[in-house]
């Protein structure tokens, strides 16, 4: 039998991407399919969505959807893969970014433009697209996110019929949870009984987020650890209670990466493609890294460092660990953008270093693959991580992570303690905290197993046989999705 959902996010590589959920989204419908899940993907009709798409046809229309025209386009993502796209202008249509106008501020109708976004879902769920005279149907809704959230709280609440279309919810990343004021909720169509504790009420207003946590018949997330740190305050960031009540609802599915986006011996945009039979080539990707950020070459380690410049990835450590990282013998290339007080203070420190600290601001997807095969480590000094992307691929590339220990990163990197060590399972370094003392602590440990070159090659072996394809995740997913449909 196969099982169709309707995934339910604000991105997804190829078309629109500002962080890992978009990865996620977008490899989700082939980790899927093997598993006898047909997905079809709902995206915002962003200028760069709708351009993309080959010869749209629209399926739906609305004279008004939350108060404004829009309508729904049938597209194809990678693969093949259905897409389907809101084509709501008044909504979509801007200059600047998805979240974001051209200045960086939050546009002031995120809410409407994500809660037109979960409103089409249900409705598509609740039977709106017709095919050849037939009602397409959906088995189960999966929403991502805040900005996907309402699509459970609508099929909750809405008048579909006897049977309701299961939904599942996945937070990537709980500290952005989608609130507004109350003025909001009368705009919203939902019935009066939703505002409720148990409801999409939040502090006096409306939570986006918390109403399809309240409202999901499943809730999933990316890690086990994160998964388990989330019922507590510091992680839950006001949430906690929520996941707490819902605890037996709770998943921890960890993210998978592409094994054909993300493999050294296929990829195209390194100096030399390698495996981790031939380590020894990873040096020309070395030279080619230094030279393309200014450092100078040497066989010394080469640390990198790729990212969003936020307090969450505990960048704002970073800065001051640079003289101890150059101290102890280490060189350093950063490609990220963000706050701007981090990119000063990485750049003040950089111009200490010359020749030893390299700094790339913006975004670079082609730039991040040379870095994985050309840096020795990665550093990840992250506050909480819900699962992380950049530390599996670099156990992929033998770019070995040097990682707080927390949520996801907790979960796929194995310290290259004296027992891993002895085992011969070790794959990278954890440290507990992130403050300067421990990522100091950290560097200089990595440097140390940098300095037995036998030792650390055989670190780079475990991690590049690591396994963190789809293959267990899709299987996860598929079961849960089973588990609900029954
Ligand atoms: N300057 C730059 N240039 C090029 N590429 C860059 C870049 N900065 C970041 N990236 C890329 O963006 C992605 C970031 O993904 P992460 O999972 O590490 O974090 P993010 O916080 O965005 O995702 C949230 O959602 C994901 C998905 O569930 C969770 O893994 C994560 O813990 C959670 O915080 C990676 O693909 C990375 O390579």
């Amino acid at each position: 039998m196969t099982i169709k959902v309707l995934s339910v996010a604000s991105e997804a590589v190829p078309l629109v991407k500002t962080g890992g959920l978009a990865d996620v989204v977008g490899a989700l419908p082939g980790a899927l399919a093997p598993h006898g899940v047909e997905t079809t993907t709902l995206l915002p009709g962003y200028p760069s969505v709708v351009s993309a798409l080959n010869r749209p046809r629209a399926v739906h229309a609305w004279d008004s959807l939350l108060g404004t025209p829009a309508r729904l386009l049938s597209g194809t993502l990678e693969g093949g893969h259905p897409l389907l796209v809101l084509d709501a202008p008044a909504l979509f249509a801007r200059e600047g970014a998805p979240y974001t106008d051209a200045a960086g501020r939050d546009w002031a109708d995120n809410w409407q433009r994500f809660a037109a976004l979960g409103r089409a879902a249900a409705d598509i769920a609740g039977g709106a697209l017709v095919k050849r005279g037939k009602q397409q149907s959906f088995d189960l809704v999966h929403a991502h996110d805040w900005q996907a959230a309402l699509a459970p709280a609508y099929l909750r609440y809405a008048p579909y019929g006897a049977t309701r279309t299961p939904s599942v919810i996945t937070i990537h990343n709980m500290a952005f949870q989608g609130w507004s004021g109350p003025e909001v909720f009368p705009q919203l169509s939902l019935p009066a009984e939703a505002w409720a504790l148990d409801g999409v009420e939040y502090h006096g207003g409306v939570g986006m987020l918390k109403a399809g946590l309240a409202s999901a018949n499943a809730i999933t997330t990316v890690s086990p650890t994160y998964a388990r740190e989330i019922r507590s305050a510091t992680f839950g960031m006001g949430l906690e209670g929520v996941i707490v009540e819902r605890g037996n609802s709770v998943h921890g599915i960890l993210n998978g990466i592409d094994a054909k986006v993300w493999d050294p011996a296929g990829d195209l945009s390194l100096a030399a493609r390698y495996s981790h039979r031939s380590l020894d080539k990873r040096r020309a990707n070395k030279r080619a890294l230094e030279a393309e950020f200014g450092l100078d070459a040497g066989d010394g380690p080469l640390f990198i460092v790729v990212t969003r410049l936020t307090w969450q990835k505990g960048m704002d450590v970073l800065p001051e660990v640079i003289d101890h990282l150059v101290g102890i013998g280490g060189r350093l290339a950063l490609l990220g953008s963000g706050d701007a007080t981090i990119e000063r203070d990485l750049f003040k420190a950089a111009a200490r270093h010359p020749g030893r600290i390299g700094i790339r601001v913006g975004y670079d997807e082609s730039l991040s693959h040379r870095m994985q095969a050309g840096g020795d480590a990665i550093i990840i000094p992250s506050r909480f991580e819900p699962c992380g992307l950049t530390q599996l691929y670099g156990l992929a590339y033998g770019c070995l992570p040097v990682v707080a220990r927390t949520g996801g990163l907790a979960d796929t990197v194995i310290d290259a303690n004296p027992a891993a060590l002895a085992a011969g399972c070790a794959t990278g370094v954890q440290f507990d905290g992130v403050s300067y003392h421990a990522l100091a602590a950290a560097l200089t440990r990595t440097v140390a197993l940098y300095s037995q070159q036998d030792v650390w090659v055989r670190l780079q072996k475990n991690a590049m046989k690591c396994d963190f394809s789809w293959k267990a995740s899709g299987r996860a997913y598929a079961d849960l999705y089973a588990a609900l449909i029954a």
